[in-house]
């Protein structure tokens, strides 16, 4: 049983994490999206709402769940016999950072981190714009599944 993990903060997830996660449902026997919980970092939504959503727009892979997770990854993948993790690039910018989390996790356990570039289309995307474009009345329907859209402009309109 071949086991993955693609981890992240999901707030919310875009087109470019379907991207990821259902390429990786392709090669893995199972996939966990695991959504991190950072308690220092202000979210726009509350981790069990990004694993709602997440759970929502993955129901298409049967073999894809999905978790939340405090701590260090590689004690995650430990805890739950994943043997990869496999991580979006989407430019060169992304590479520096994604390589040293990589060989830091490589080192502590010898878990090891699988890139996928992520579809061109969706290069440009990062839920932070996504959300900042969505907050000032821009279009971002073709960037987010339509579940999520709909709860990304409800909980901005309350905001406002
Ligand atoms: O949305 C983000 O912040 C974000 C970050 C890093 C990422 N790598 N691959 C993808 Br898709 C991706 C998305």
């Amino acid at each position: 049983m071949t086991r993955a993990v693609c981890p992240g903060s999901y707030d919310p997830a875009t087109n470019g994490h379907l991207d990821i996660i259902g390429r990786a449902a392709g090669l893995f026997d199972e996939v966990v999206v695991s959504v991190l919980i950072n308690k220092s970092k202000k979210t726009l939504f509350s981790v069990e709402e990004r694993t709602e959503m997440l759970r929502e727009v993955t129901a298409q892979w049967p073999n894809v769940r999905v978790d939340s997770w405090h701590g260090l990854l590689v004690d995650y993948c430990r805890e739950n016999d994943i043997q990869a993790i496999v991580k979006g690039l989407r430019a060169v910018s992304d590479y520096d950072y994604e390589l040293q989390m990589a060989q830091m996790n490589h080192q502590l356990t010898g878990v090891e981190t699988l890139f996928m570039p992520t579809n061109p289309i969706y290069s440009f995307l990062a839920s932070s714009l996504v959300k900042d474009v969505a907050n000032y009345g821009g279009d971002v329907s073709t960037l987010l599944p339509p579940s999520i859209l709909t709860r990304l402009t409800q909980r901005l309109a309350e905001r406002r």
